[in-house]
């Protein structure tokens, strides 16, 4: 394990020093926690992290190495990984090379050795901010010069770098693909995570995957039984194209938004988003559903959020009322929404878990039901 000299600064100006992990050289993002114990693969292959730096609150990482099996996209799209060690034995029988191998096979600049904990409570405590990770400069002036020079992702159209370049069809190398596809479900790519294709085929779906800026009368043109809006990186303001597509399919094509997509179905609605304080990054955020009572513990990974109405849990839209379906435990914050007139619904959190609890997988047989009442 390498022991070069690697350095954290927060826009703030609190310092970390470490150990170099991954690659070297300097990397910029927007530094959040993730609380989950494991998954660190998946997290680091979600493209909803382009633009940010994931902090691991768990203290050892890599243990259980790399795979070629669990990426949940075609590449690493974060911009750096914080963990306090990072395990330079890894064993399991699926490992095929170590997380500092695989970091540094695709140029991904990490640190390690550092007080992760500190560096949690401090984001809990002041908020998420940008931050500079460096193997080079260790000058703190100039990091943090660095810091206020980067854009910042606020305002930022991210799903553009992250988005597919053209149509294809999800196919399981493990499924058998002869069996009856009962459905056909178009998902627009905002930075899709494989294990929500993975849970469409499982649920009987042949599945289309097509790019954000695709324009709506072509996915019409593939005639499918529902519409997927998938989970993506940055703001969702700052994507008024896919507003667009979704003002199109309303009405017209049973709709099922997650994460980012739910929060583009909102916008598209007439509520608003902010930014939280420090956002949901882990797999154990507990999540009720106002109907059911029922609550579920979830994977999250957002920095965004959808605005409560102002009084109830219900609003009104161009598209006919909204209502607010699920929430978090831990503050209030709005998890779920559906249209009453339309087929449309959607959660912030992640069905497709990966990592995380299989609680809500029951929302993908949720949305084959739609589908169904719709056809
Ligand atoms: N996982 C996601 O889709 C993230 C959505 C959005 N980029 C946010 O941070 O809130």
């Amino acid at each position: 394990m390498d022991k070069k000299k690697a350095i954290l600064v927060l826009a703030d100006g609190i310092v970390f020093k470490g150990f170099s992990l991954g690659a070297s050289g300097e990397a910029i993002g927007e530094v959040v926690f993730n609380t989950s114990t494991m998954g660190y693969q998946e997290i680091l292959t979600d493209p909803s992290y382009k633009g940010q730096m994931v902090v691991m609150t768990y203290p050892l990482i890599g243990n259980y190495g790399i795979n070629q099996k669990d990426y949940e996209s075609r590449k690493l799209f974060l911009e750096g990984f914080i963990t306090k060690e990072c395990s330079p034995f890894p064993s399991n029988w699926r490992s095929q090379i170590s997380l500092d191998d695989f970091l540094k096979k695709n140029g991904v600049i990490g640190i390690q050795g550092i007080d992760t904990r500190r560096l949690t409570t401090h984001i809990r405590d002041c908020g998420v901010q940008q931050g500079i990770i460096s193997t080079t400069d260790f000058d703190i002036a100039s990091l943090i010069q660095k810091i206020q020079a980067s854009p910042g992702l606020a305002g930022s159209d991210l799903v553009k770098t992250v988005t597919c370049s053209d149509v294809y069809e999800w196919q399981d190398v493990d499924k058998d693909l002869k069996e009856s596809k009962r459905y056909k479900v178009v998902v627009y790519d905002c930075g899709v995570k494989y294990n929500i294709l993975r849970k469409l085929r499982d649920a009987g779906c042949s599945v289309l995957v097509v790019p954000a800026h695709t324009p709506v009368q072509t996915v019409f043109d593939m005639n499918p039984d529902g519409v997927v809006l998938s989970n993506g990186p940055g703001d969702p303001e700052a994507v008024p194209y896919m507003i667009e597509n979704i003002k199109g399919l309303l009405g017209k094509k049973p709709v099922f938004g997650i994460c980012l997509g739910h929060q583009l179905l909102a916008l598209t609605l007439g509520l608003k988003t902010y930014k939280l304080k420090f956002g949901h990054h882990g797999g154990n955020q507990p999540v009720i559903d106002l109907a059911t009572k029922k609550v579920e513990i979830t994977a999250q990974n957002h920095n965004f959020a959808v605005t409560s109405p102002s009084q109830g849990t219900r609003q009104k839209s161009p598209y006919g009322d909204v209502e607010i379906t699920h929430l978090n435990l831990n503050d209030k914050s709005v998890e779920g929404l559906r249209c009453h007139s339309i087929p449309a619904f959607s959660v912030q959190y992640h069905p497709e878990a990966s990592p995380g609890p299989h609680d809500a997988t029951y929302l993908f047989e949720q949305f084959i039901e739609m589908m169904k009442h719709e056809r």
